[in-house]
């Protein structure tokens, strides 16, 4: 998906909500363990629930890969299971030496079809490039992210300014805003219109709201663009919101709940562009 697609369909479903797929077995409805495949019968469920609220989906691989074969045929079956036209997010967080990144990226760009792949960039440039080749593909760079330990590397102070400064500068020479998204944590409340200033055009991929505690309203008023410029990701706080026979209609209502305040926001920055 290009840009000005991803664009249109937020304008559209006045949205900008990622609902992460973060399936793990041990945490989904029991009556679903007599499926053939329970991640996937569970994220089919929340996807038809959802997919007419969000603008994206977020796979991380992690709760797939952790089940060996089986479970990188549930990753497959969901993304295949997705509706064309929805964005959609392999969270893998891979970066290597080129020729491996360039696998990586066939991986997840070419075998799985997904628009974009998270990256992690302490590898630097060479690590990165590979993920930027593909058209219509995105490379989605770990920039300020949600964690703790973001304060370890991340807030260094380096010279006059933090590292993970330094990774996004370097990051806006390496992609473009067509190819090139930044991770930024929802909890990082007190950097995100700085980060807005210093990056003024890429999407931003904003995971850390729900059960991270991060704040909607704090992203969207301090880090949105004219193209809203936003993916908000929230997890457990959808997924995993009912537990019982009516799990997905749960789903829904968060989920609806985070549409709703985001069509306001939108609202307001239409306005504001006017
Ligand atoms: O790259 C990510 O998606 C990511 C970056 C980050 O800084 N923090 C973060 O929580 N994530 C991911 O976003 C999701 C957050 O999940 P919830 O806290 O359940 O909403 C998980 O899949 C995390 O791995």
């Amino acid at each position: 998906m290009n840009r000005q697609e991803l664009v249109n369909l937020i304008k559209e479903k006045q949205s900008y909500l990622c609902v992460g797929l973060d399936t793990d077995i041990q945490k989904i409805p029991k009556h679903l363990l007599s499926h053939a495949d329970p991640v996937f019968a569970f994220n089919k469920a929340i996807i038809d629930a959802t997919k007419d609220l969000c603008v994206a989906y977020k796979i991380n691989t992690a709760f797939y890969e952790c089940m060996g074969i089986r479970g990188w045929e549930s990753l497959q079956r969901t993304v295949e299971y997705i509706p064309s036209g929805i964005f959609t997010i392999a969270d893998a967080k891979r970066g290597d030496i080129g020729n491996t990144s360039t696998q990586y990226a066939k991986t997840f760009f070419e075998t799985y079809k997904f628009d974009s792949v998270t990256v992690a960039p302490y590898m630097g440039k060479d690590s990165v490039e590979p993920f930027l080749q593909f058209p219509e593909k995105w490379a989605i760079m770990l920039g300020l992210t949600s964690n703790e330990g973001s304060k370890d590397f991340q807030l260094l102070e380096t010279g006059n300014e933090f590292l993970f400064e330094k990774v996004l500068k370097a990051g806006v020479q390496w992609g473009t805003p067509e190819n090139m998204m930044f991770v930024v944590g929802a909890t990082q409340s007190s950097q995100l219109g700085h980060i807005r200033k210093l990056v003024p055009d890429h999407f931003f991929l904003v995971p850390g709201v729900g059960a991270q505690g991060g704040s909607l309203e704090d992203i969207s008023t301090q880090a949105m663009n004219k193209d809203c410029g936003l993916l908000v990701n929230a997890s457990r706080a959808i997924i995993y919101a009912g537990n019982g026979e009516d799990f997905a209609i749960d789903a829904r209502n968060v989920a609806l709940t985070y549409q709703q305040e985001m069509a306001i926001y939108l609202r307001k920055m239409a306005t504001a562009v006017v």
